[in-house]
């Protein structure tokens, strides 16, 4: 049996039962602290190697974190709650709308008269938030109230009103455990960045990772998409520009973001938002109107509404209008006709002025606008409801001719296929998709039809809109610089564990030619 390997078990379960002699009691002593040397390495490397692996691969806990927003538009105020995970806030796209909440009632600027009914107004909302975020969550979340364009014009008309309703607000939003950030008017330049920044995020665009899940570099991330908002009061377009524009514009602002640098053109343009364009309108008709009546191409024919001549020029929009009517009732009655609604609206537009180079209308300066743009709120509810959204209409004179139709179907007919919408929306589907169609062609933008996507929740979760763009910059959470993703880097991490397994490889081969070889001396 001389020179023969011992059985496998052997190796690491037979203890010597017999020292033979001094001299092999000495190589036993050296070989054993050697294989106690080697013993601690292994065990060494073994936790290096478990603690390499688990840093990398932690899963991480379930902290996660929220924001409340409101939105107080012209027309309506919305409650958005966002949702994040702690640890992974400075990554791209991983804050999302976990829930939402429509207050009930008009637009807040309507509350100037009463701000008594402020606290009922929002507090159903404000419940909701409360029921839905963990309560040991309240106080770390920040809660903000952003007022638009309603807002702006209540408050060029009379600043005092505006300042009570947002403390009002504040007064209220106090009283609630969260941690309220302030309620204030966004200006349209703010409302127009930061709807930029929501769909970018949303959609990806600002930074990427590849498969090994490394920040791409600033050359390999995608083109941004422009912004497009309609509101009720006012409308905003934003995108990244390359041209050069001087400073005395003031259009442009400058972003770092995710490492790379973003110069933004925007512009919001006051009383261009749909109700107030309708209302512009409808002034302007009003003094041709036979007594009593108006004649309306943009409403369907057999569609009637009956309104005060006073309550068309109550708006700061239409002040200007407003001369040799006295107050009466005028009923306005729907002709249907899509050319000729097309033609008024665009009366709305004024082109014979500008300062500049280039201007869209209204003397307002714009660069050349560029690649693909997101088009959201009025701008999807209308499209979306004719059914002419980029993806499903491939041609603007596929779109014309789809509105010709609409605009031209009975009144009847229309309120009795849509039961289930309201009233003033569908009333008003066939002006909204024509002053969609008209604006966008202001912006040069119906030559490139298929450029421009019409969006409403991006990610089937979150909405685009100012909201989420305001919080991500009000929390910091968009980094300027590229943040590091993984405690070790991939290269790193490969070399640390390719370090590791050779020297337990090296550790277990060596212990147990070194166990074999003492074993030899017990025997
Ligand atoms: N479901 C809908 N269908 C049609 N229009 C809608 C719908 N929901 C909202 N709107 C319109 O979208 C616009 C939203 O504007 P809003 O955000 O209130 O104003 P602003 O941003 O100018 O302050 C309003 O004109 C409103 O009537
Ligand atoms: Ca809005």
């Amino acid at each position: 049996m001389e020179g023969m390997m011992p059985p496998f078990h052997f190796l690491f379960f037979s203890k010597p039962s017999v020292y033979i002699d001094q001299n092999s009691s000495v190589k036993t002593f050296f070989s054993r602290n050697g294989i106690l040397i080697l013993g601690f390495i292994f065990i060494l490397s073994l936790i290096a190697l478990i603690a390499v692996g688990l840093a990398q691969n932690k899963k991480l806990p379930d902290n996660f974190k929220y924001g409340i927003v409101f939105d107080a538009g012209s027309s309506h105020t919305s409650m958005y709650i966002y949702k994040w995970s702690a640890e992974k806030m400075n990554d791209t796209g991983l804050v999302y709308e976990t829930a939402s909440c429509e207050v009930k009632g008009p637009g807040i600027s309507s509350y100037a008269s009463n701000l008594q009914d402020i606290p009922v107004y929002l507090s159903k909302c404000m419940g909701k938030a409360k029921d839905l975020i963990p309560k040991y969550k309240h106080q770390d979340t920040p809660l903000y109230l952003g007022a638009t364009a309603g807002m702006r014009l209540l408050r060029m008309e009379n600043e005092e009103l505006a300042k009570m309703i947002l403390s009002a607000v504040t007064s209220l939003f106090n009283s609630y455990p969260f941690n309220f950030q302030g309620a204030r008017i966004i200006s349209g330049f703010e409302e127009g960045a930061y709807g930029w920044i929501t769909i970018n995020y949303l959609l990806g665009k600002l930074e990427k990772h590849n498969w090994k899940n490394q920040f791409l570099r600033e050359n390999e991330t995608q083109d941004t998409y422009g912004a497009l908002d309609l509101g009720g009061a006012s409308t905003q377009i934003t995108f990244v520009t390359s041209t050069q524009i001087s400073k005395q514009f003031k259009k442009t602002t400058q972003f770092r973001l995710y490492g790379k640098n973003y110069t933004v053109y925007t512009y919001s343009y006051l009383c261009h938002g749909v109700d107030q364009a309708l209302l512009r309108k409808l002034a302007l008709n009003a003094k041709d109107a036979s007594p009593g009546a108006l004649m309306e191409p943009c409403f369907h024919p057999g569609y009637e509404r009956t309104v005060l001549t006073s309550s068309l020029f109550s708006s700061v929009c239409t002040k200007i209008y407003k001369n040799w009517i006295s107050s009466r009732n005028l009923t306005i009655q729907g002709t249907g006709n899509f050319q000729k609604c097309k033609e008024s609206i665009t009366e709305l537009f004024q082109n014979n002025y500008c300062n500049a180079s280039y201007c869209t209308f209204d003397m307002i300066y714009r660069p050349p606008t560029e690649g693909h743009f997101g088009a959201f709120s009025a701008y999807y509810y209308a499209m979306d409801f004719l059914n002419l959204t980029s993806d499903k209409v491939s041609s603007l004179d596929m779109v014309t001719h789809k509105m010709e139709e609409f605009c031209s179907t009975p009144w009847s007919v229309v309120n009795t296929a849509f039961p289930q919408v309201k009233e003033k929306y569908l009333s008003e589907y066939c002006f909204s998709g024509t002053y969609v169609l008209t604006l966008l062609q202001k912006y040069n933008l119906t030559e490139y039809w298929t450029q421009v996507e019409f969006m409403d929740k991006i990610n089937n979760k979150t909405e685009a809109g100012w909201t989420l763009g305001y919080m991500l910059n009000l929390t910091n959470m968009i980094p300027a610089e590229l943040p590091q993703s993984k405690p070790f880097s991939h290269p790193t991490y490969i070399s640390l564990m390719v370090i590791f397994s050779l020297l337990l490889a090296i550790v277990f081969i060596l212990g147990s030619v070194m166990f074999q070889k003492s074993s030899y001396f017990w025997k």
